[in-house]
């Protein structure tokens, strides 16, 4: 498939997020393929000699000579995605238990056949920043190609995850707040985009309450289990908003449509036993045995045939996935404006001035 627009966009705020310089020569080669892709073939006049760095910049362009633009952009996407897929394939150490230090807001370890990506922001409620977005992509494009059989995704500290964290939409680029809306939408669509497509079992262990996109999201999963201190809550109309991760198709699938709209538009917040009952949750643990019981459970999933697990899933899922995509995109795009709206932006003023919790 052609690379798009979105994604040549989302592939330049990549860039802006590597954290090893890639090296002149990438550089050059990312700077040709970007002015390729917009500008079309060389049509700067030639640097003077001395011009050094002008001059590189020039010879890197202009070698591309009559590249369409099209398929220049799709091969800057590509290069970006290679880039990206390396950095993170390097902070996956093999062995034992080990911490990735490279995550800000992450701690992922590889252990046992299972990679476990755990939410690290406890004094905020893992509430996921624009950073940690792309550091979970990161963490996932990885897993997925490690040696581990399971992916679980856990939080630490009290919450499982409180949400999007509500003040990513006080960073307003040049563009303004238009442009910030687009820019979300397009790093929501590639974060959601990520959880359709990865390719292993997927596990959450849910330790505590869970808000917003990280509820929106299990129905991407296949398997929850949740401790009994969980909580499952989507307050998008408290907040202005309208629901993302494929709720929209997954909520009503699961539960049928009546539960589904009881969380989504009336924003109910479910129980752990009650989010197991409408068949969100797999299982529901005493807190007090939660991790010993689940990590067991989890260690001997992960001794299964792993390409068997792989298939299985595929096979499970792979019908579903191109209308998943739509509904993301969809959704995706709804939310652009809703973040625009009066409605939006006053409850996250609310709650930003402390004057609203959920
Ligand atoms: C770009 C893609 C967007 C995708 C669309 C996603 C949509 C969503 O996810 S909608 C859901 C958004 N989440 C929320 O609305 C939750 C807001 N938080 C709360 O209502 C409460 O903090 C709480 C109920 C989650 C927890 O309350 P409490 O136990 O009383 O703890 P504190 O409020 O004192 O929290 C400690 C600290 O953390 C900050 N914080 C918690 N959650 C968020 C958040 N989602 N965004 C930003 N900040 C958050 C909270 O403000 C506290 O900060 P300090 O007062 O500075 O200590």
């Amino acid at each position: 498939m052609r690379a798009s627009q979105e994604d040549f966009e989302s592939a330049m705020n990549q860039v802006k997020l590597l954290k090893k310089d890639p090296g002149n020569e990438v550089k050059l080669r990312l700077y040709a393929l970007y002015k390729q892709a917009t500008e079309g073939p060389c049509n700067m006049p030639k640097p003077g000699v001395f011009d050094f760095i002008n001059k590189a910049k020039w010879d890197a362009w202009n070698a591309l000579g009559s590249l369409p633009k099209e398929t220049a952009r799709q091969n800057y996407v590509d290069l970006v995605s290679s880039l990206t897929s390396s950095e993170s394939s390097s902070q996956v150490k093999p062995g034992a238990d080990r911490e990735q230090q490279e995550y800000e807001n992450l701690v992922v370890t590889s252990e046992d056949g299972i990679t476990k990506i755990m939410f690290n922001r406890p004094t905020r409620k893992n509430a996921i920043s624009t950073q940690m977005y792309q550091e979970i992509m990161l963490a996932l494009k990885a897993a997925s190609k490690d040696d581990s059989t399971i992916t679980v995704v856990t939080g630490n500290g009290d919450y499982y995850c409180s949400g999007n964290d509500l003040a990513n939409f006080t960073d307003i680029p040049p563009g303004g707040v238009e442009e910030k809306a687009k820019q979300s939408a397009i790093m929501l669509r590639d974060f959601v985009g990520t959880f359709i497509d990865f390719p292993k079992p997927l596990i959450a262990v849910v330790n505590g309450p869970a808000v917003g996109i990280s509820v929106t999201i299990l129905g991407l999963f296949d398997a929850v289990y949740a401790s009994d201190r969980a909580t499952f809550h989507t307050p998008f109309s408290h907040l202005g908003l309208s629901p993302e991760g494929c709720a929209s198709y997954t909520f009503p699938k699961i539960m049928g449509p009546a539960k589904a709209t009881e969380m989504l538009i009336f924003g109910k917040k479910l129980t752990a036993g009650e989010a197991c009952a409408q068949g969100l949750v797999t299982e529901v643990f005493p807190d007090s045995t939660f991790q010993k019981e689940v990590w067991t459970r989890l260690k001997a999933y992960s001794k299964l045939p792993p390409n068997s697990m792989r298939i299985s899933k595929q096979v499970i899922r792979n019908m579903e996935k191109e209308k998943l995509h739509a509904v993301n995109a969809e959704e995706s795009s709804v939310l652009q404006e809703r973040w625009l709206s009066d409605e939006c932006i006053n409850a996250t003023m609310n709650f930003l001035s402390k004057k609203a919790k959920l």
